[in-house]
């Protein structure tokens, strides 16, 4: 399912059953004044039961939740320098913002309304969860997240602390651009941010430049069985305000220590995952 897909919370089948167990047939097969007074008292119950039981389905929403900073001031400090020094290897500067810089795509090419199928939109109190934790980054409440080097997969994040299914860990940031002038791109951080009807309209974030904590989260293997089973985050694209954001979110608890993966190919397959571990 979904992170955002509703729970349906109906009386899935209820009527069905009722039928099944109040089957009544009059002995010897004989209709009398009686048991057609009980026929038509049961029919008039039932007809009660259907009209009692709610007759729409009740949807619970599975709202996002911000992630909960750790508490010790220490522990953010090492999480935001390990961050630090990922960057610092790489060359990149920390920026926590999708960026319009000059050359590339404009900010107002960002419609989510282009997006080919529909986007889903990022209702009110999801993007007030959005709005905090932009709000504890600024003021150096990072996500509990440390940044670890693997000797086969490179750069990876841990969960330093406990994060709780549907937590929203990280917007994906980055430099954004059309996706037909990163054609040659040997990048492999690109992500996808409009899917347009017209391709010439489609957008890419590239964090080549400048990124955050999410450009580091490894991928699950789409070939290889069983793979799926590592995968504790997904990536979402909403519309935010009429523009697209890309939000990284927990699909599960996810306990200090483990790291972080999700679907590089949730929405495209053209991310090759095969040599993936
Ligand atoms: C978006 S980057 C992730 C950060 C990267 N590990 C780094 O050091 O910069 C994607 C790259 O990480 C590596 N990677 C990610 N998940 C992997 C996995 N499950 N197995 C092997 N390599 C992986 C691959 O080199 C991939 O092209």
């Amino acid at each position: 399912m979904g992170h955002n897909e509703p729970v349906w919370f109906g009386f899935k089948g209820s009527v069905i059953k009722l039928n099944k167990k109040n089957k009544w047939k009059p002995k010897n097969g004989v209709f009398n004044c009686f048991t057609v007074l009980c026929a038509i008292a049961l029919l008039d119950s039932r007809k009660r039961k259907k009209r009692t039981g709610p007759s729409v389905h009740h949807k619970k929403k599975r709202r996002l939740l911000p992630y909960v900073p750790s508490k010790d001031p220490d522990c953010r400090l090492q999480q935001m320098q390990s961050l630090a020094v990922a960057l610092t290897q790489l060359n990149l500067e920390f920026s926590d913002d999708l960026t319009y810089p000059p050359n590339m795509a404009p900010r107002s090419a960002n419609q989510a309304i282009l997006e080919h199928e529909g986007m889903q939109v990022l209702c009110k109190e999801d993007f007030e969860t959005l709005e905090k934790c932009r709000a504890m980054a600024k003021r150096g409440e990072c996500p509990p997240l440390l940044i670890v080097y693997d000797s086969c997969l490179g750069y990876t994040v841990e969960a330093d602390d406990l994060i709780k299914d549907l937590t929203l860990i990280a917007e994906y940031a980055g430099d954004v651009d059309y996706l037909k002038a990163r054609d040659d791109d040997d990048g492999d951080s690109l992500m996808t941010l409009l899917l347009a009807t017209d391709p010439a309209q489609s957008l890419v974030i590239s964090p080549d430049k400048r990124a955050n904590v999410a450009r580091f989260l490894s991928g699950i293997n789409n070939h290889k069985p069983g793979s799926k089973k590592k995968q504790n985050v997904k990536c979402v694209r909403y519309n935010v305000k009429g523009e697209s954001r890309v939000l990284l979110v927990a699909t599960r608890d996810i306990q200090k220590g483990e790291k972080l993966y999700y679907d590089y190919n949730g929405y495209e397959n053209e991310y090759p995952t095969h040599n993936f571990i």
